[in-house]
């Protein structure tokens, strides 16, 4: 089985990132081969420099289209070659013609039990709404925001005097197991997207994703 080749775009802590470096080689037959972000103080960026991995910033021209910006990422990405491009807290919305070049390697994680909550604010919006349960969800990346294919979710309890940052925290702590997890499945070959649906081990997964006996 040939090293699948991980590609992480970040906007932020990079906690995900860290997660996902943390199982690779030899836990996982996947490598980090580098990390795009598009805010040069993203902590990631020191957490992928700190691991000798390549780090690239990526800088917004607020002057140019979405559009154009995605073509200079891509210029960056296509020039580490990934097989898998993970979204691991990466903060803009994807124009469509990228999005399709990867679709079917390309996931995000999202933090909440999609279909509830796709966008931002996630933790704030689920206490506001009297949910009991949230969580968060691995799943393709697809044109649609928030939209594609789930693969794996992960449940936490929503506690009655939960504020957002308690609420993150629970959250982040399933992100770090499930995220890892769904890359490694991607890196062995198991987990593929098709006809508009998740599959693993050649089952197609419901709508929640991949759920454990
Ligand atoms: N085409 C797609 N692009 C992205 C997806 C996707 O499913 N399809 N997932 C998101 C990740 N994400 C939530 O998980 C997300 C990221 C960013 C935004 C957003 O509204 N971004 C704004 C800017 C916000 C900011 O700068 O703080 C924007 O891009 O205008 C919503 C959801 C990644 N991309
Ligand atoms: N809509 C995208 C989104 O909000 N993603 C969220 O950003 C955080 C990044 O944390 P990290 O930088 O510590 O990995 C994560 O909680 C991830 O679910």
């Amino acid at each position: 089985m040939s090293v699948c080749r991980v590609l992480v775009l970040i906007s932020g802590n990079g906690s995900n990132l860290q997660a996902i470096m943390d199982q690779a080689l030899p836990k996982a037959p996947y490598q980090v081969v580098g990390v795009i972000s598009n805010k040069a103080d993203a902590y990631g960026l020191v957490r992928a420099r700190a691991a000798g991995i390549a780090s690239h910033y990526v800088m917004v021209n607020p002057e140019e289209s979405r559009a154009d910006y995605d073509l200079r990422l891509s210029e960056a990405i296509e020039q580490l070659q990934p097989d898998l491009i993970v979204l691991a807290g990466f903060m803009r919305i994807l124009s469509d013609e990228l999005v399709k070049a990867y679709q079917g390697r390309m996931i995000n994680i999202h933090p909440s039990l999609l279909p509830k909550f796709t966008g931002l604010h996630t933790h704030q919006r689920a206490i506001e709404a009297g949910e009991q349960e949230h969580g968060a969800s691995v799943h393709f990346v697809t044109p649609t925001l928030d939209a594609g294919p789930v693969i794996l979710q992960a449940k936490v309890p929503v506690f009655d005097d939960d504020t957002v940052e308690l609420l993150a925290e629970r959250v982040h702590e399933q992100e770090h197991a499930i995220l890892p997890l769904v890359v490694k499945w991607f890196a062995e070959g198991r987990l593929k997207m098709l006809d508009g649906k998740a599959w693993l081990d050649n089952q197609p997964l419901g709508a929640a994703g991949y759920a454990a006996d």
